[in-house]
Parts: structure tokens; C-alpha cells; sequence
């Protein structure tokens, strides 16, 4: 059965004001990078191997093998049709829903390539690369997670056997939460306290075999499981997140990973003269591409928004005739347009931070580590920033979809689920963020001392200005020139760091005002965050892009991300005397008119994401808007209608009935 609402999508299509061929490029980064996702996504929506509408209904035993099932046919996949590694990724992003694979791919794999020397590279990287061995990267603890150096684990040198003892102390010590660990991974990468000659080192990894390679049986020492059910149906339960007990296990020596620390023979520790942060490199690796996944988990829920609001209609008819599309509603556009908005936003932003960090890698190659704090800055910062924003798009977009929006089979309550401990793993958004703030008390107390701020701080250098400069928009136009809208950012993050550098130095220690001033340190970590989005989305935008109208579409998008944040933000843009209170009132003015320019573009603006009905996994989201028979069809299938009469009846629903007629006779 195909209802009147199909109509809907394909005439809101026809009336895009843009080439969406060539917005799809745009989207994707490159037409090589268009090709291989689409093509990747195609495979996985074709092939019934990848089948992900049961998810929800499976209990976590079948749920879990089902993954395990998903992950072998990846790989199986990968290797029959010969995939490149970008293509094998690209691949099992599809499949869409966390695995080991990940874990083992992203964070075991490059923690040997960043923290192993060249010996120790040959000896794991091809065992890992043909998946002899599966690993994992175990750091948190029950008690100790975005406190690294707090850390229990030890592992003391032997120098008798030329060994290491890994010894879990305490309760608090069990590794705990670590992806792929509960139930598959045949390796690890430990973080463990570096203990020799009776002193304690610091906190450096170590490859330690779990299972038996025979048998998958733990091996002497080790006490390893799953840490149970997580947040949601489905979601993130496909994964095993474990826990491990290490009763004194012994390792070689050379399992430690040494590129930055070498334990000699006898026992000596030898640091190398690069900085000792370099032994979190595989967080900052990671945070780097939770940045660019944020602008994923986004597009997806914008899109099904986005198409469900142009199917969906309520009142506006008082004769029964055809009712208002609810996406023409101001009060729709305004939730709903921002998001769409700071999904195109954290993609560039995203695009940018790969360019850094591989820029910053090159560097460190060559023993250039200048750049490395504000590396860690941007990712720490961005990493918090995309997905606190992300993982709130995700559910506002949910209540942005009515009733329906509740139900599993519009795919945003799973979807909330798995995305929303973005905003805690790879660590908490709040603590990252004070990484962030103390970066820049740093950036504004150097100044002082005539030191020239470089890379996304180089806007500090301009410190007078950006001290007494008033706003010059006088219109709602003057809220399109980027100079005005950079130069808000700019002046209302530089006040606050500048605000929160004062006000430290008036306490007694820097660490007791840090302590004391957390919140507004917060808040002035994510202006400065806020300032890279934005610099970096008007800059793609002053790009010659081709394509009909795709300029003017991001155009548009780009000022609503910066209008909408200015209008968010009010209170700081005018407590800090960046705008006056009349300039507030133009620039949502302007916001009002962006609404409406994007609103016959809106679908359109989401079928440039490419996504397929599979990875969208939404009956409100489908590309032909086919959204009640949709919904009908996957009620009828739900497990509780496979009777007509449910299970129970006899038990319960019947004596309750009887008891009632007979407390009726009475
Ligand atoms: C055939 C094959 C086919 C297969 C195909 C498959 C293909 C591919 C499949 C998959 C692809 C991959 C997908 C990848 C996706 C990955 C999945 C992600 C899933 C999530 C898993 C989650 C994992 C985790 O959560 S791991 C644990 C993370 N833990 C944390 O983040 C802890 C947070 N805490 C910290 O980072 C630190 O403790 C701290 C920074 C908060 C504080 O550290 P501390 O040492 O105490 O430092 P502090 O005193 O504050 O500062 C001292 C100075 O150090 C500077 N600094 C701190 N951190 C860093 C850093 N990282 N880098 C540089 N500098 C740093 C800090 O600024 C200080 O500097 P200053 O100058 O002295 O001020
Ligand atoms: C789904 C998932 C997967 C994970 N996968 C892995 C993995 O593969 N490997 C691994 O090692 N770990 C993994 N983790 C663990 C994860 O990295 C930690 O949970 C994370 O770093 C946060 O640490 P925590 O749990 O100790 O939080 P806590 O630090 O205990 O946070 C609790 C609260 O305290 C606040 N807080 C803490 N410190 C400060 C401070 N200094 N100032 C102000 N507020 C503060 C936080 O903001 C938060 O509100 C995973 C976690 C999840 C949820």
C-alpha cells in the first residue's frame, strides 16, 4: 500500500534550488570518497547477512552473537572482494552497530603503531593486520577512568626472568569497560603503573595475551568477563565491554610498548626526551575521528527528521481538507534547521581536524612537538563539543517526530542509545573541556608575556581589538558579512578566557581559582571551540565550490549555525559587551529569514547525505516518505502480535476478568 504522503518528498525535491549531484560530493569530501561510500553502502543494504531491524526485539545473548555473526561476515567481505582498507572500513561502518572490530581496528592497532618501537611494530602489526590475534585497549578501571594517572595496575619488573608482573591490586584496579574485552579479544594493550627497582615510572601500555589461542579459555591469572547490560535495546549491548583481574601475570619484557620508555635488561628506565603525554596519543587519534563520526550520527537524525516533517501534517485546514506540513512551522524550522545546520558544520570542522592531526603527526615524526598541545586542545575540545551537541540533535530531533519519534522503528531511540556514551568514553566531555580552558589561561598569560599565540589561537593576538570592539551590524544583512559574525566569536570567547586569567590570579594558588572557576573555564572552552566551527565553516564557504546553488546553500547553512549560536548564547555575547541587545534582535531576525531560504531546500539538503533506508534504519526517514505503511507493517511484525491472544491470558488476564464479573454480581 503506497499512501498520499509519498507524494510529499518528491515534490519537496523538485523544489531544490541546488544541484544536490554536486552537494553529495561536497558532503562526502571528494568524488573518489563519494564513490567508495556509496558503493560500500550499497553492499551492505544488499546483502540479508547485514539485516539490522530485529535488533531491538533479540535478548542480549542472541543480540551479541548476532554481532559476532556480522563482524566474521565483514571480514569475510572484505577479503573475497579484496577491499582496501578504506573500503573495509567504510564497510563496516554500515553494518552499523558497535563491535570488537572496532576496538581492535581502532584503538589496539594504532596504539602499537604509535607506542611500540619499529621491533615491536613487525612483530604485532602483521599478526594483528590478519586478525591471528584480536585486541583491545584496556585503561579504564572501577575506580579510575578520566584520572589517568590515578591508575592502579602495576607492572613491576622482574629482573630475575627478565619479565613483567601485571597485578590488578584491588577492586577498583579491575580493568573495567573496555570494548571487545568481555568475551573475544585474544590480546590487550594494558595501562599499567611502570614499576622497576622499587620505583614507580608512570603509566605506560603492555601487551598481554588473555585467551588461549586454542581454545579461547582465559588464560593462568586472568579473571575475565562482560560487565553486563548497557543503556538501551540494543544500541551499545551488541558489544562486549569487560572487565579483567591480572593475579600477578607474567610478561616478556619486551611487551612493554617502548617507543617512548626502554626498560633495559637491568631493570634501568630510560625515558626517550619526547613529552611523557605522548603515551595518550591513541586518545587523541581517537577523538580525532569521534569528531568527524559526530557529523554521521547527526546527519542521520537530522534526516529522518527533516523527511518526517515534510510527510507529517497537523491542523491549518478548518474544513477538512489537506492540513499544514508540520516542517513549515517556525517553531519546527527553528529546532530543527540548527541541527541541520551543525551537521555540514562538524563534517568541515571534522575534514579539518584529520588535516591537523596528520599534520601534527608529520611533525612529531620529526621530533617537532610544538604543535602537540594545541593538537590535544583541538581534539579534546572539538571531540566534547560535536557530540554533547550531537547526542542532544539526536533526541531533540526525536521530539521533533511526535509520537512516533518513540517508537524503536523511527530509529532514534537506538540511535540515542549507542551514540550517547560519546559524551563519556574517550574521555568526559566536561573534563576534556577543562583541558581546553587551562590550554587557553595559558594562550592568555603568555600573551602578557609578548608571546605571539599560533594556530586556532592566532585570533588572540589581535588583543586590544578584540578587548573594546563593538559590534558594527547595524541591519539584519550586516549579520551575513563574516567579518562581523568572526569578530562576535571571537571577541566574546577571547573575553571570557581573558575574564577567567584575571580572576585566577586572584586566589591564592592557580590550581585552587582553576578548581573554584571550573564553570566559567566550561563556558569559555566552548566559546573558543565554537570560534574553530565557525572560522572553519566560513572559510569552506569563501571556497570557489562547484555546483548550482551549492555555494549559496552553505552559504545560508553557515550563517544559521553562527546566528543560531549567537541567539543561544545571548546572555555571554551581551554580559561580555560583544553585541548590544538591538543586535541581538537583527541577528535572529536574519536567523527568521535563513529559515525560510532554507525550507524548500530542506529535503534536498538531507538526500545529499546519500544515505541509504538500511543505515538510516527508519520507517519515518525512508527516501520515499512511504512512512505509515511503513510503521503498519513493522507494528504487525513486532514480537507481540504474533498471537492474537497474548501469552498470559490464561494466567492472568482471564482470573483478573472472572474476578471482576464476580465482584460485579455481588
Ligand atoms: C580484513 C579486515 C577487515 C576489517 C575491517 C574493519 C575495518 C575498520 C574498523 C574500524 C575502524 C575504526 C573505528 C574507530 C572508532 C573507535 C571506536 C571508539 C569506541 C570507543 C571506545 C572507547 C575507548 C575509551 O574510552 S579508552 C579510555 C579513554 N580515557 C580517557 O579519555 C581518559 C581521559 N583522561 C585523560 O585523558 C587524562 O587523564 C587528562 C587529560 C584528563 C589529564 O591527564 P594528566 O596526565 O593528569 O594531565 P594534566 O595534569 O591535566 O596535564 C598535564 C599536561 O599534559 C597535557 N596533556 C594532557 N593530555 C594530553 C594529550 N592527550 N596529548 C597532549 N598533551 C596532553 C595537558 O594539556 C598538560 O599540559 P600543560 O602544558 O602542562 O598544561
Ligand atoms: C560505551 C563505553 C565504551 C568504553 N570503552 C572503553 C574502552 O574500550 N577502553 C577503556 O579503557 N575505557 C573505555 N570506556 C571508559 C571511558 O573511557 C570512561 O568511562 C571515561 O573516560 C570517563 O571516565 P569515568 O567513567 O571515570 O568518569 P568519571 O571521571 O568518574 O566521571 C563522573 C563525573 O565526574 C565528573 N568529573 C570527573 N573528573 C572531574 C574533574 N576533574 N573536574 C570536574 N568534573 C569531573 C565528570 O564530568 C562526570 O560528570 C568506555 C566507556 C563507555 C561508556
Amino acid at each position: 500500500m503506497v499512501v498520499a504522503s509519498v507524494d510529499n518528498l518528491a515534490d519537496e525535491r523538485s523544489k531544490a534550488q541546488f544541484d544536490v549531484g554536486a552537494m553529495k560530493i561536497v558532503w562526502a569530501g571528494s568524488k573518489h570518497v563519494f564513490d567508495v561510500t556509496d558503493r560500500m553502502a550499497r553492499i551492505v543494504a544488499s546483502d540479508p547477512e547485514f539485516r539490522k531491524d530485529n535488533r531491538t526485539t533479540l535478548g542480549r545473548k542472541e543480540l551479541f552473537k548476532n554481532t559476532l555473526r556480522k563482524m566474521a561476515h565483514v571480514v569475510k567481505r572484505a577479503n573475497e572482494l579484496r577491499l582496501t582498507e578504506e573500503e573495509a572500513s567504510k564497510l563496516r561502518f554500515f553494518v552499523d552497530e558497535p563491535g570488537y572490530l572496532d576496538l581492535h581496528w581502532g584503538m589496539f592497532v594504532p596504539a602499537i603503531k604509535g607506542q611500540g618501537t619499529e621491533e615491536q611494530q613487525e612483530k604485532w602489526l602483521p599478526l594483528a593486520s590478519r586478525m591471528e590475534i584480536i585486541g583491545c585497549y584496556a585503561q579504564t578501571e572501577l575506580g579510575h577512568g578520566s584520572n589517568v594517572q590515578g591508575l592502579e595496575t602495576t607492572a613491576t619488573f622482574d629482573p630475575k626472568t627478565d619479565e613483567f608482573i601485571i597485578h590488578s591490586p584491588s577492586l577498583t584496579s579491575y580493568k573495567w569497560w573496555p570494548g571487545g574485552l568481555g568475551k573475544v579479544s585474544t590480546h590487550v594493550v594494558v595501562y599499567a603503573r611502570l614499576v622497576s627497582g622499587g620505583q614507580e615510572h608512570g603509566i605506560y601500555g603492555f601487551i598481554v595475551q588473555l585467551r588461549s589461542l586454542d581454545d579461547h579459555t582465559p588464560l593462568p591469572g586472568i579473571i575475565i568477563g562482560d560487565i553486563g547490560t548497557k543503556f538501551g535495546s540494543g544500541a551499545y549491548n551488541t558489544m562486549d565491554n569487560g572487565f579483567v583481574c591480572f593475579n600477578r601475570v607474567r610478561i616478556p619484557r619486551n611487551h612493554m610498548l617502548m617507543r617512548f620508555c626502554q626498560v633495559t635488561r637491568e631493570g634501568n628506565v630510560c625515558l626517550s626526551d619526547v613529552p611523557k603525554q605522548m603515551v595518550y596519543g591513541t586518545m587523541v587519534y581517537v577523538r580525532q575521528t569521534i569528531v568527524s563520526d559526530a557529523s554521521w550520527a547527526l546527519s542521520r537524525a537530522v534526516c529522518i527528521a527533516v523527511r518526517y516533517s515534510a510527510i507529517r501534517r497537523q491542523f491549518g485546514s478548518q474544513d477538512r481538507g489537506i492540513e499544514t506540513q508540520v516542517l513549515d512551522y517556525k517553531t519546527q524550522q527553528s529546532r530543527l534547521f540548527p541541527l541541520l545546520a551543525s551537521a555540514y558544520a562538524f563534517r568541515f570542522v571534522g575534514e579539518w581536524l584529520k588535516w591537523l592531526y596528520a599534520d601534527v603527526t608529520e611533525r612529531l615524526q620529526a621530533n617537532d612537538f610544538s604543535t602537540l598541545p594545541e593538537a590535544h586542545a583541538c581534539t579534546a575540545g572539538l571531540k566534547s563539543l560535536t557530540t554533547s551537541v550531537t547526542a542532544d540533535a539526536i533526541e531533540e530531533c526525536r521530539k521533533l517526530c511526535g509520537g512516533h519519534g518513540y517508537l524503536c522503528s523511527s530509529g532514534l531511540p537506538e540511535l540515542f542509545a549507542v551514540y550517547v556514551p560519546a559524551c563519556t568514553y574517550e574521555g568526559d566531555n566536561v573534563v576534556l573541556l577543562l583541558q581546553v580552558a587551562r590550554f587557553l589561561v595559558k594562550t592568555v598569560s603568555r600573551l602578557a608575556a609578548g608571546k605571539k599565540p599560533v594556530g586556532t589561537t592566532t585570533y588572540m593576538g589581535n588583543a586590544e581589538h578584540l578587548m573594546q570592539c563593538k559590534s558594527s551590524a547595524s541591519s539584519p544583512e550586516d549579520w551575513l558579512k563574516p567579518s562581523v559574525v568572526l569578530e562576535a566569536f571571537e571577541a566574546r570567547a577571547f573575553r571570557l578566557a581573558v575574564a577567567c586569567a584575571r580572576d585566577i590570579s586572584k586566589f591564592s594558588t592557580p590550581e585552587a581559582g582553576f578548581a573554584e572557576l571550573s564553570i566559567d573555564l566550561v563556558e569559555a572552552a566552548i566559546a573558543h571551540c565554537e570560534v574553530i566551527v565557525v572560522s572553519r565553516f566560513i572559510e569552506k564557504v569563501q571556497q570557489d565550490i562547484p555546483g548550482d546553488g551549492v555555494k549559496e546553500q552553505l552559504q545560508i547553512l553557515c550563517f544559521i549555525y553562527a546566528l543560531h549560536l549567537i541567539h543561544k548564547h545571548s546572555g555571554e555575547f551581551l554580559s561580555t559587551g560583544c553585541i548590544t541587545p538591538e543586535q541581538a534582535t537583527l541577528a535572529n531576525e536574519q536567523l527568521r529569514t535563513l529559515y525560510g531560504q532554507v525550507r524548500p531546500n530542506a529535503v534536498s539538503l538531507v538526500d545529499a547525505f546519500n544515505y541509504t533506508d538500511h543505515y538510516l534504519g527508519s520507517a519515518l526517514g525512508r527516501y520515499d516518505g512511504n512512512v505509515y505503511a511503513t510503521l503498519y507493517a513493522q507494528a504487525l511484525r513486532d514480537p507481540l502480535n504474533d498471537t492474537v491472544v497474548p501469552d498470559g491470558y490464561e494466567e492472568f488476564i482471564r482470573p483478573v476478568l472472572k474476578q471482576t464479573m464476580r465482584l460485579s454480581r455481588l
